[in-house]
C-alpha cells in the first residue's frame, strides 16, 4: 500500500498540494482524474520518488521497484522492439526469463512479430503499446501511468485500454493511472479518485466492483458512475471558470 499522509508540495510559486492524504490499495487499479493542472502528475512523481514532499509523509514506497509510463512512449530508438524490453530487464532477471517475458508481453499486445523492428517502423499506437508492455514486463511493486493513452484516437485508445485490462487480469498488480478521460477510469478503475482544482483535494472516491472483463460502459452501474464523475468535474469546472 502506498500512503500519502498530509502531503504538501509547492513547485516554483505554485502550491500544488496541501495536506493531501490518500491510501493506494495493493493489487488494484486506482484511477486519478481531475482538472488540468490540479497536480496529478506531481502526485505520481511524489509516489515514484522523483519529487519529495515539502511536508507530510509518503510511506510504502521505500525500496519499492516502480514502473512508470509517461505521456509519450520514451522508447530507445536505436534498439529493436525486443531490445527495448530487454534493456529494462537486464540485471533484474536471468537471460532465459528475459526472453520468456519479452515473448509473453509482446504476444499479449500483438507486437511479437515486430520484435526485430526499430521503433521508427511502428505507428504511434504501436509505440505506446510497446511502452506499456515494457512497463508491465519490468518486475515492479507498483506501476504508475501518466495519461498513457493521450494523443491516441478513440478506437485506438479503447483498444489499448482493453489490452491493459487483459494484461492486468493475467497478472494483477498495483497500478495508479492518471487520466483526463472518464472512459479510461470506467473501464480500468477499481477505484476512481476525482480531484478538485489546485491545491488538489479529493472530491469523490468511487469504487467500481464490476470485474474488468465485464465492464460495459452502456450497462449499469457504469453509466451511473459516468454521470456522477461528470457532475463532480463540471461543478468543479464552474467554480474555476464561472463564465464558461
Ligand atoms: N517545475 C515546476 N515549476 C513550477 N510549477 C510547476 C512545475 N511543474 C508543474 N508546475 C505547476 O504545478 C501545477 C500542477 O502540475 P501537474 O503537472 O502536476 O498537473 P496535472 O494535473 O498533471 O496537469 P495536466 O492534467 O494538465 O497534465 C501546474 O499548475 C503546473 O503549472
Amino acid at each position: 500500500m502506498i500512503k500519502l499522509d498530509r502531503v504538501g508540495k509547492t513547485l516554483g510559486r505554485t502550491r500544488v498540494l496541501s495536506d493531501f492524504s490518500l491510501c493506494v490499495e495493493k493489487g488494484k487499479i486506482t484511477c486519478i482524474i481531475g482538472p488540468s493542472g490540479c497536480g496529478k502528475t506531481t502526485l505520481l512523481q511524489l509516489m515514484a520518488g522523483l519529487e519529495q514532499p515539502d511536508t507530510g509523509r509518503i510511506t510504502g514506497t521505500e525500496e519499492a521497484r516502480v514502473s512508470y509510463v509517461f505521456q509519450e512512449p520514451r522508447l530507445l530508438l536505436w534498439k529493436t522492439v525486443a531490445q527495448n524490453i530487454a534493456f529494462v530487464l537486464q540485471d533484474v532477471v536471468t537471460p532465459a526469463r528475459r526472453q520468456e517475458l519479452i515473448k509473453e508481453y509482446l504476444s499479449m499486445v500483438g507486437l511479437y512479430e515486430y520484435r526485430d523492428s526499430y521503433p521508427k517502423a511502428l505507428s504511434g499506437g504501436m509505440k505506446q503499446r510497446l511502452a506499456l508492455c515494457r512497463a508491465f514486463a519490468y518486475p515492479h511493486d507498483f506501476l504508475l501511468m501518466d495519461e498513457p493513452f493521450k494523443s491516441l484516437d478513440t478506437p485506438l485508445r479503447l483498444g489499448l485500454v482493453r489490452q491493459v485490462a487483459r494484461i492486468w487480469q493475467a497478472n494483477p498488480q498495483t497500478v495508479v493511472l492518471v487520466t483526463h478521460d472518464i472512459m479510461d477510469a470506467l473501464l480500468l478503475g477499481h477505484r476512481v479518485i476525482v480531484l478538485s482544482a489546485r491545491p488538489a483535494a479529493i472530491l469523490d472516491d468511487i469504487r467500481i466492483d464490476v470485474p474488468l472483463a465485464q465492464r460495459n460502459v452502456v450497462q449499469e452501474p457504469l453509466p451511473g458512475y459516468h454521470a456522477r464523475m461528470l457532475a463532480v468535474l463540471e461543478a468543479e469546472n464552474k467554480k474555476s471558470f464561472p463564465n464558461l
